[in-house]
C-alpha cells in the first residue's frame, strides 16, 4: 500500500530579481515525503537547498507551482494562515542551535507549546520527556551556554518537534559538529523520527549520514532529483 504523501512540493519556482536579473532558484521543483520518511538532501551551495526548505515549511511563497501539507494547498494562504500552519506542523532545525540564552534546555523545549496555547505543566512534561528521549535529560536546567555542541543541537531538534509537527526540515543540523558528535546527534534525530512518525528533510554535505537516510535527493536546474541509488 502506498503511504500517503505529508509534504507535496508541485511544480514550485522560485525566482528572486536583483537589478535587471532574475535568478531562478526552483524550477519546476516537484518533490513529497511520506509519514516516517528520512530524506538527505545533497546539493552544492548556493543550488537552492535552503530555498527549498523554507518554501517547503512556508517561510517563503512559490512564485508558481503549490506546496500541500497534509492535503492542503498552503501556496497561495495568507501570511497569518501560513504562521499558523507553520507554527503547528513544521519544525525547524538549523545549522547553529538559535536556542535563547538566558533560558535552560528544559524551558527552551517549552517555549513553541507555550507560544501555541498550552498549560505550563503539560508543555514541561513533554519538554522532559523529549530531553529523555534525546538521552539529555540530566541537561533539563543547563543554559545553552552551558550545553556542549551536540547537548545544544539536541535541545534544538527536541525543539522543533515540541509541538509534534508533521514535517521537520533541517538545514546541515549536524554542520558545527564534529563527526563522532554528529554521527549521535544523527542517531537521535533519527530514533526521533522514526518513534513520531515524522518526515524529514535534512540538508546535510555529509555523505556518510546521507547514506543512511532512505532517500538522497539534490538540486538539478532548480528541480529535486534522486541523488544516485542505494
Ligand atoms: N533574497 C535573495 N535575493 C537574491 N538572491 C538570493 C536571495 N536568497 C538567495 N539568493 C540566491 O539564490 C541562490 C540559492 O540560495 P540558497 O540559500 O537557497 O542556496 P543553498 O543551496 O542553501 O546554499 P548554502 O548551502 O550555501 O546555504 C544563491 O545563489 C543565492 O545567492
Amino acid at each position: 500500500m502506498m503511504a500517503e504523501a505529508i509534504i507535496e512540493l508541485k511544480s514550485v519556482e522560485r525566482h528572486y530579481v536583483q537589478g535587471p536579473r532574475k535568478l531562478t532558484i526552483l524550477n519546476g521543483a516537484d518533490f513529497s515525503l511520506k509519514r516516517g520518511e528520512m530524506v538527505a538532501l545533497v546539493a552544492p551551495s548556493g543550488s537552492g537547498k535552503s530555498t527549498l526548505l523554507h518554501t517547503a515549511g512556508l517561510l517563503e511563497r512559490p512564485d508558481a507551482g503549490d506546496v500541500i501539507l497534509a492535503g492542503r494547498a498552503c501556496g497561495r494562504l495568507s501570511d497569518d494562515e501560513r504562521t499558523s500552519i507553520r507554527r503547528n506542523d513544521v519544525g525547524f532545525v538549523y545549522q547553529f542551535h538559535h536556542l535563547l540564552p538566558e533560558f535552560t534546555a528544559l524551558e527552551n523545549i517549552m517555549m513553541p507549546q507555550l507560544i501555541k496555547g498550552l498549560p505550563r505543566k503539560e508543555a514541561a512534561e513533554r519538554a522532559a520527556q523529549l530531553l529523555d528521549y534525546m538521552q539529555i535529560g540530566k541537561r533539563a536546567s543547563h543554559r545553552p551556554s552551558e550545553l556542549s555542541g551536540g547537548e545544544q543541537q539536541r535541545v534544538a531538534i527536541a525543539r522543533a518537534v515540541a509541538n509534534a509537527p508533521l514535517v521537520l526540515l533541517a538545514d546541515e543540523p549536524t554542520g558545527n559538529l564534529d563527526p563522532v558528535t554528529a554521527s549521535y546527534v544523527f542517531d537521535a534525530l533519527g530514533a526521533l523520527v522514526r518513534q513520531s512518525g515524522l518526515a524529514a528533510l535534512i540538508a546535510t554535505h555529509n555523505h556518510e549520514l546521507a547514506a543512511r537516510m532512505d532517500r538522497r535527493v539534490t538540486l538539478a536546474d532548480g528541480k529535486v532529483v534522486p541523488l544516485g541509488s542505494g
